[in-house]
């Protein structure tokens, strides 16, 4: 379902559809209640096509000024007297600050009232000052409600789930205390967090109380398998993820406390608190985003440690969750050896509290010494794999090559005009967005619905429109995807994007954004001069972006007009050298229509900064499923292709320019998309 976000960004999300979810949670079948429902908020349909200028933290000051509203600035958000709330209610709080219950977010203008829960828009806002609304009323404003479904299902769980030392088979509680890795966590500490245990799912309950004790508005629900000498944990939340906001641990904190540790998980919480007595909350989705509706939650706390998990993964969400919350108060503990997640720390005798006081400072000046570097630069080393990024599931030869997808680089992407650009970098970036990567797509070209439709054909491995009794299977599945869509269509302005993508990051915490293509920035410039120089601007605004932001962008440009029979090279990016130079990565797909054949393609790296690898390996197009993979024989076909330099490479071998990668024959092998999601087996 196309769902708008209010605030007048041209956004437009993939909200999860409410139909078939009690299936895909794996409850016991006692809990899912009758046959699966389907609704459409028809109000959601009708997309605003035409973008809002994002409102500053300057213009909000301005406004409330304007206004004659008092506020107090805070870290995220600024402060104000909620006009939600009524005059008489505000003398029962606790003295002036008390009655600022409004957070504004200084970024997106968003507001919350923590007295009356109401939260909207920064148009709301202004609407409501001015009279326009009263929103509140209205029932538009008002937060998220469980739905009733939800709020049935939730206390139907919660009513059945009991404390872990209530269960009355010893052993059962001793195995689940294992599976979880509670053996060090003290009843009483489950006791203060509310934490149960449901039996007929074999699973621990975390609750998700109202702010101010105005019941429960949410569960999570943890399971554990043991496949072999590992457990495989898995998180169902009601409501779904995409609204499930809650800081577990929340309901413990004091208005006074002034320091807390964020963890990524509520286990990592209670093992926190345990040993340490610290305040600590939980993230509702762990390292994958940090909303922004929580930031009016942390507004109290003059220090935030961060301490999210033990891979590199968790370091890079740490770092980009500080950035929110405002650097300067943040510190954040860098995974190690000796300093694995907190629940292992507790489970390995190690001294947490210890384990804090080396927390560093987010908070980076413009100059640093090698010294606050040197810690960075052993953390890659010591996990070479994971500083070399997320490796793509369908494209071995790509990860042979690119190694994976980092962070905050810009790639370059260019092809024959039809040769299927699009159509590749749909399923290059759909691998990522499979395995978590926050993703947010620019497509000026062609329209949403048809690159979503492509998208799904490429999600679901084969063409939808021959089984579309299972089409809901796939787009329920498809819809749980981080994915995101810019509702921008033809000509745009590079600020207006820009602008967009930098809320995406806010918002939804992207880690990759697609633009397709460049030239839909570029102006009606009749001539070639003041095209190239459009261009190079462009470029360099996407590359200030990528590094700014640690995000990645992949940028699609047109080649220049060249014969037919010439393979594209880098130097036929259409413009000036700028674009392969402030790229990170240039990617081409060849079309080498002469060598090969109708419907063949080769992928070419000519640029790679990270390890300098570049090569050419094939691609086959299956017309059924739109997707990209390995032809068989690709060794003999090698032979034929040229390098960058138009040399010819003889056989493949694992040098460097214009190298095949040597191991491609493996590749054949390999089951087709083995790493497909699974429907019938489904998992989060
Ligand atoms: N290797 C291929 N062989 C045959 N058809 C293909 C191949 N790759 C993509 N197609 C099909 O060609 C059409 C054009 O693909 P696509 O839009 O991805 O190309 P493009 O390079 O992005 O185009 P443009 O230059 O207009 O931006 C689509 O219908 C797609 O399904």
């Amino acid at each position: 379902m196309w769902v708008l976000l209010r605030g007048g960004y041209p956004l437009r999300i993939l909200l999860p559809l409410r139909g078939e979810w009690m299936g895909r949670r794996g409850l016991p079948r006692s809990l899912v209640p009758g046959p699966p429902r389907r609704r459409y908020r028809k109000e959601a349909l009708p997309a605003l096509e035409v973008p809002v200028l994002p409102v500053t933290a300057t213009e909000i000051r301005q406004y409330l000024r304007a206004h004659g509203i008092p506020f107090q600035d805070g870290h995220s958000c600024l402060r104000a007297p909620s006009p939600f709330v009524k005059a008489l209610q505000l003398k029962d709080q606790t003295g002036a600050t008390a009655s600022f219950s409004l957070f504004i977010d200084k970024t997106t203008g968003r507001f919350l009232c923590m007295s009356s829960l109401a939260e909207g828009s920064w148009e709301d806002f202004q609407a409501s000052v001015e009279g326009q609304g009263d929103g509140a009323r209205e029932g538009v404003l008002l937060g998220e409600a469980p739905e009733a479904e939800d709020s049935e299902e939730i206390r139907r769980i919660w009513d059945r789930a009991i404390p872990l030392w209530e269960l009355p088979e010893p052993e059962e509680a001793q195995l689940a205390r294992v599976m979880f890795g509670l053996t060090k966590v003290t009843d009483d500490t489950l006791k203060r967090y509310s934490v149960r245990y449901l039996r007929p799912a074999r699973s621990l309950v975390f609750p998700w109380f109202s702010p101010g004790g105005m019941g429960l508005r949410g569960l999570k629900l943890l399971s554990a398998e043991g496949q072999g000498n590992e457990v495989h944990y898995k998180e169902t939340t009601i409501p779904r993820p995409g609204i499930y906001c809650n800081l577990f641990g929340l309901p413990l904190i004091s208005r006074r406390d002034v320091e807390v540790v964020l963890t990524s998980r509520e286990l990592d919480s209670l093992a926190l608190n345990q040993s340490t007595g610290l305040p600590t909350l939980a993230l509702p989705r762990g390292t994958a985003c940090l909303p922004p509706a929580l930031l009016p939650y942390l507004e109290q706390f003059r220090r935030i440690v961060l301490w999210l998990g033990d891979d590199l993964r968790s370091w890079e969400a740490a770092k980009l969750f500080a950035r929110k919350m405002n650097p300067k108060r943040c510190s954040l503990v860098r995974p190690g050896d000796q300093q694995p997640r907190p629940l292992e720390a507790l489970n390995r005798g190690l001294n947490l509290s210890r384990i804090l006081r080396t927390a560093l400072p987010a908070w980076h000046k413009s100059i640093v010494s090698f010294r606050q570097l040197r810690e960075e630069v052993l953390g890659e080393l010591s996990n070479v794999e994971q500083a070399a990024g997320i490796r793509w599931n369908r494209f071995p030869d790509l990860n042979r090559l690119l190694k994976g997808h980092r962070k905050g680089e810009l790639t370059v992407f260019t092809g024959p005009t039809g040769s299927g650009k699009t159509t590749f970098i749909s399923e290059y970036a759909l691998d990522l967005c499979t395995q978590g990567v926050n993703t947010l797509w620019g497509s000026f070209e062609i329209s949403n619905v048809r690159l979503a439709r492509v998208m799904l054909t490429q999600f679901a491995v084969g063409r939808l429109e021959e089984q579309l009794d299972r089409y809901d299977e796939w787009a329920d599945r498809f819809e749980d995807l981080p994915l995101y869509f810019m509702t921008f269509h033809g000509q745009q302005s590079i600020r207006t994007v820009i602008d967009t993508m930098q809320h995406a990051v806010y918002v939804y915490d992207i880690c990759h954004v697609v633009i397709d293509n460049l030239q839909f920035m570029m102006g009606h410039e009749q001539l070639s001069t003041d095209r190239i120089a459009a261009q190079d601007y462009i470029v360099g605004a996407f590359r200030k972006f990528a590094t700014d932001n640690s995000c990645h962008v992949t940028l699609v440009i047109h080649p220049r007009k060249e014969d037919d029979d010439k393979e594209l090279q880098t130097a036929s990016i259409f413009g000036s050298a700028k674009a392969s130079q402030e790229a990170d990565n240039v990617l081409i797909l060849q079309d080498r229509k002469l060598v090969t054949g109708p419907g063949k393609r080769y992928l070419q790296v000519s640029k790679n900064r990270f390890d300098g690898d570049v090569g050419v390996f094939p691609l086959e197009f299956n017309k059924s499923s739109l997707t990209f993979s390995i032809p068989p024989k690709s060794k003999a076909r090698l032979k034929k292709v040229k390098d960058d330099n138009g040399l010819v490479t003889k056989k493949p071998s694992s040098g460097r320019k214009g190298a095949v990668p040597q191991n491609s024959e493996t590749c054949l092998g390999q089951a087709h998309h083995s790493n497909q999601p699974n429907p019938s087996k489904p998992s989060r």
